[in-house]
Formats: C-alpha cells, sequence, structure tokens
C-alpha cells in the first residue's frame, strides 16, 4: 500500500513530458490525461487522471504503465493482486449476507485509475475534480494518498463530505452491484471538489462482477411474490455502452433500467 501511494505520487510529480509518454492515445480509453467534465462544460476540469487495465493479466498494455518512477509497475502489480483478494472477500461477504452463490474463482476485470486535483485558491466555483456520478463497476476500493479532503457524497439531495481516514481503504458500491442484488446495496452518486489549499491524489481500483454476458439481477434473488426484478436485464456490451453516453450527458443511467 505504502509503495502504491509513494508511485502515484512521484509519477503525477513528474513533468508533463514524461507523463505524456502514456498518454492517452488511438482509440484505447487507456492512458493518462482523462478529463470528466464533458457533461459540465461550463467548468474547467481540475484534475489528472491515468487509467489502465490491471486484470485480467492478458488484458494489460505495458505501453500504457509508466516506466517512471522505476517502482510504478511493481507496486501496480501487487497492488492489483491484493486488492483482487481483498474485493473477492468483501463480493463474498455480501453473497453469505444475501444468501446467494459466491460465484467461480476465476477473475474477473479489474481496472485502476489514479487521480490528481491540484489546490484552487480562487474561483473554485468555475472548476470541477470529478462530477457527480456513480461508479458502473461493482465495487470501487479508492485509497488516499495523502489527508486531503474533496470526495463527497450525495444523501436525500444533500452533499456531505467523506472525511480521509489514515490506512484505510473506502468501499463502494457500483451500478452493476446495485441491479445484481436488484437494489439490496445501492450505489451512491459522489464527486470530488478540489481543496483550496492542497492537492490531493488517489489509487481507485474498479472490480467488475461478470453476469454471463448479461447484467441483469440474479435469478437466486427473484421468485418470491416481494422478490420482483426492479431492473431489466441487459448484455454486457449494451450496458457498457449505455453508461458511458450516460456519463456523457451526465444523465444517471441506472435510472434507465429500472422497471
Ligand atoms: O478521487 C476520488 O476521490 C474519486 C474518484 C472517482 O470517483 C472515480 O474514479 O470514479
Ligand atoms: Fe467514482
Amino acid at each position: 500500500m505504502q509503495q502504491m501511494k509513494e508511485s502515484a505520487a512521484q509519477f503525477f510529480s513528474l513533468p508533463l513530458e514524461t507523463k505524456n509518454t502514456v498518454a492517452v492515445r488511438g482509440d484505447s480509453i487507456q492512458g493518462f490525461g482523462h478529463h470528466f467534465s464533458g457533461a459540465s462544460s461550463d467548468k474547467l476540469d481540475w484534475a489528472e487522471c491515468l487509467l489502465l487495465f490491471t486484470h485480467r493479466v492478458q488484458d494489460r498494455n505495458m505501453d500504457f504503465w509508466p516506466s517512471e518512477p522505476p517502482t510504478f509497475r511493481h507496486a501496480l502489480d501487487r497492488y492489483s493482486m491484493e486488492i483482487a483478494r481483498v474485493t473477492k472477500r468483501l463480493l463474498g461477504f455480501m453473497a453469505a449476507d444475501l444468501g446467494v452463490s459466491d460465484g467461480d474463482d476465476a477473475v474477473k476485470g479489474q481496472s485502476m485509475s489514479m487521480h490528481h486535483y491540484p489546490p484552487c485558491r480562487r474561483h473554485r466555483d468555475k472548476v470541477v475534480g470529478i462530477p457527480p456520478h456513480t461508479d458502473s463497476p461493482a465495487l470501487t476500493l479508492l485509497l488516499q494518498v495523502d489527508d486531503t479532503p474533496g470526495l463527497q457524497i450525495r444523501r436525500g439531495g444533500r452533499w456531505f463530505p467523506v472525511r480521509p481516514m489514515p490506512g484505510a481503504l473506502l468501499v463502494n458500491v457500483g451500478n452493476i452491484l446495485e441491479v445484481l442484488t436488484n437494489g439490496a446495496y445501492g450505489s451512491i452518486e459522489h464527486r470530488v471538489v478540489p481543496d483550496a489549499e492542497r492537492g490531493r491524489t488517489t489509487v481507485v481500483m474498479f472490480q467488475d462482477a461478470s453476469a454471463d454476458g448479461l447484467v441483469g439481477p440474479l435469478p437466486e434473488l427473484l421468485g418470491g411474490d416481494d422478490a420482483r426484478a426492479r431492473y431489466r436485464s441487459i448484455g454486457r456490451d449494451e450496458y457498457t455502452k449505455g453508461h458511458f453516453v450516460a456519463v456523457a450527458q451526465g444523465t444517471p443511467f441506472l435510472h434507465s433500467l429500472k422497471k
């Protein structure tokens, strides 16, 4: 964890030319330089991001994995393996909680977004770290590299700050898990507001869940009178496309799946 934190902080402190050696290119979504404020284009992006596929191992494209700092690749490789284990256990606990089977042992897709939000001293209302969204995959594990606040969650129409806890991982339920669990575990809307004084760096791991090519409520959870499907099932590709269109338009995708 410590090595991952240090490698992330060191990567973002490199000169832009060095970071751009792993810049997003072609039609891949991997690489450095992502912007998320498409939907709220009246605001300026106040963030840098590096996005990489970390699992399955054969899906990795090392061209996008920074060779600087020299510790980076090893740190991410180890961190990604550890996070895969932790997420599997968490999903196992949730499955037990719901009384459904725990699935197979195959490693599902995992990706990483590393973010850096520089401080913004003036006109903070004109910038955005990450605009409001819910995460697409099953579970998100977020590691704060420093203790700068910035993450906020929305409940009942109000935004609440999530205070960083040293040594803790923040677990967020994503849309897929909400659909799979038929709403038993709900995804939560969140955003990042840059701090006035201090920069903020995070390493965010997204764990996917496979549902046999289909995203829909687990059949084991349906059947009883009060257990009708609250979401329609759609193909995995259609789900992914729908999610990205919704993000670009700033609309909540899950609503379109609700029955
Ligand atoms: O950096 C953060 O605190 C949140 C990042 C996030 O929401 C995301 O990558 O989906
Ligand atoms: Fe997120």
